[in-house]
């Protein structure tokens, strides 16, 4: 088999590739995926996301053991189906706020990866619709309204102990925020999400699919790729492990997208990383790299600030964290600039595995988060085969910055969650509970209740620096024809969620690539 661009991984930003790549017909277009096409009918039910996790399409990680978080291991869920992660995430559609792609941009030393040279992309990758009582919405200056991705504004549907969170934000002089996709992210809004007719939508639903009968598109399921080969600075192709036998895939260009915890891997396993990682895995060396793996982070939100309800909750009728606050947590007031902490209301008791919580309908849920993290850690790969764990280690709050600012977040949490706005809703606190008041009691208690947000990122960091995994054009360093296109590349988190950026990234190389 051979291909003018073979793209590994069907995930988020490998279904974005696919689509755009192949819209010229004289490019053949190979995908491989390590998953099936999915046929879980639960993937397109928006409640049903933190159920989808364990499930035989996910590839279920688990960190090392955490010191910064009590000494416990994270599950790591990753989607291992066409549509990658993104038929399991939980469907929040957050760019970013501008400054945070000025990091991107000093990195890379290109205006091309600030937030005004990805709007295009972010306006070309959606259909923003607002809900039936939303103020208008619609294509303009900052909204796509033509793209393969609905981004849906609910109104109606918002659960009402939501409402009172939002009102209690309000009542606080948080700002009022249209929508999370503007220039402004700091205030009060309804989450935008990933949503049609009450449906999840998948990034392969929304652009590989429409796309599968081109014929100059093969898309490869059921293969793993086992390893990219080299031959001096070209890759010429990969090895896939399919149905017992293993099998050489040729092409002239390679697009590795296989998410921020397989890219780093697959490069380790074709002998591209530190070569002191790859000598102790039993991996050649062919190309050293040393910051493949590195500069590893996440998102942490501490589940949760708990509160008994005084009357039932009713179940979400969206997906659960219906509207995510951003804020400055020394002023709550304030609407300029990137927030540095972030709070979420579940209309639902959410704990980590370290404690428990009344059923369903009888509690709901404050979550906090630090929207920059500075502690940064690595992965690693065990053994030369797609089958060895690998070793993930996410340093979680390993920073005193991470931990002072996680405290100021929960305490902000508790603000709200104690306000009068939240009284007809207010039975008790649960979590942390009254007894838990100093600094240290907080900190303490969010060891223990902190959880991913599923947002990993930076293993295959883009820079212009020489350590930098990949160039300014995505570019492996020191290969001519290789290039990663997704999560891993971020070279420092946006403030919230990164699908939105994932798929802007991705579909900036398209254009790029095609031009
Ligand atoms: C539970 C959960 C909730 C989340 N919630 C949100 C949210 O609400 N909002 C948001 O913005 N983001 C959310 N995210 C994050 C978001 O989904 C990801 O950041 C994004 O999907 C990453 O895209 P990607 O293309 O980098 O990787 P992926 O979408 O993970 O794609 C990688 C693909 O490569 C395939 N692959 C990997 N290794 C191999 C191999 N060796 N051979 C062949 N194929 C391989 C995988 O099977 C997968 O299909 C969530 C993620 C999870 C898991």
């Amino acid at each position: 088999m051979g291909f003018d661009v073979l793209i590994l991984g069907a995930g988020s930003a490998g279904s974005v590739l696919a689509a755009r790549l192949s819209e010229n017909p004289a490019l053949r277009v190979g995908l491989v995926e390590a998953g099936a096409m999915p046929d879980d009918p639960d993937i397109a039910v928006p409640q049903k996301w933190p159920a989808l996790q364990g499930r035989a399409f996910d590839w279920a990680y688990a960190t090392l053991p955490q010191p910064g978080t009590a000494g416990r291991i994270h599950p790591w869920p990753r989607g291992r189906v066409v549509g990658g992660s993104s038929c399991l995430h939980a469907m929040a559609h957050v760019r970013g706020h501008p400054d945070d792609f000025e990091a991107w941009a000093a990195a890379t030393g290109t205006r091309r990866w600030s937030y005004d040279g990805l709007l295009p992309a972010f306006r070309r990758s959606e259909s923003f619709s607002s809900g039936a009582n939303a103020p208008p919405g619609g294509a303009g200056p900052l909204h796509g309204g033509e793209g393969p991705l609905p981004v849906y504004l609910p109104d109606a549907e918002l659960s009402p102990v939501v409402r009172a969170y939002m009102e209690a934000g309000l009542a606080l002089g948080v700002p009022h925020l249209g929508d999370h996709n503007g220039r402004s992210l700091k205030g009060v809004a309804a989450n935008s999400l990933t949503i049609r007719d009450g449906r999840r939508v998948s990034a392969a639903d929304a652009w590989l699919v429409p796309a599968l009968d081109r014929p100059n598109l093969t898309l490869i399921t059921g293969a793993t790729v086992e390893r990219l080969e080299l031959e001096g600075s070209r890759v010429t192709g990969a090895t896939l492990a399919r149905d017992g036998r293993t099998e050489p895939v040729f092409a002239d260009t390679v697009l590795i997208c296989a998410g921020a915890v397989a890219s780093p891997l697959l490069l380790m396993r074709s002998g591209i990383g530190a070569p002191a990682v790859l000598a102790k895995a039993g991996v050649a060396c062919r190309l050293a790299s040393p910051d493949v793996g590195e500069n590893l982070h996440d998102h942490l939100l501490a589940a949760g600030n708990l509160y008994r309800a005084r009357r039932p909750v009713p179940p979400s009728r969206l997906q659960h964290s219906e509207s995510l606050m951003y804020l400055d947590a020394a002023d709550p007031t304030r609407g300029e600039g990137a927030p540095d902490v972030v709070l979420a209301c579940v209309a639902a008791p959410a704990v980590s595995e370290c404690f428990s919580a009344p059923p369903p309908g009888e509690a709901y849920t404050v979550l906090c988060g630090v929207t920059h993290p500075t502690s940064r850690g690595r992965l690693a790969i065990t053994g030369p085969d797609a089958a060895d764990p690998p070793l993930i280690d996410p340093a979680y709050l390993t920073t005193e910055h991470d931990r002072r600012s996680f405290v100021r977040a929960l305490q902000r949490a508790r603000e709200i969650g104690h306000h009068a706005a939240l009284a007809p809703w207010r039975a008790e606190e649960l979590l942390p509970g009254p007894a838990a008041v100093t600094e240290a009691e907080l900190a303490a208690f969010i060891a223990r209740a902190a959880i991913t947000h599923h947002h990993p990122v930076g293993t295959c960091r883009m820079g212009a620096d020489p350590g930098a995994v990949v160039d300014a054009d995505l570019r492996l360093n020191g290969l001519d024809n290789a290039y990663v296109v997704d999560a891993s590349v971020v070279p420092a988190i946006t403030s919230g969620p990164v699908h939105a950026a994932v798929l802007a990234i991705a579909e900036t190389f398209a254009a790029d690539f095609t031009a």
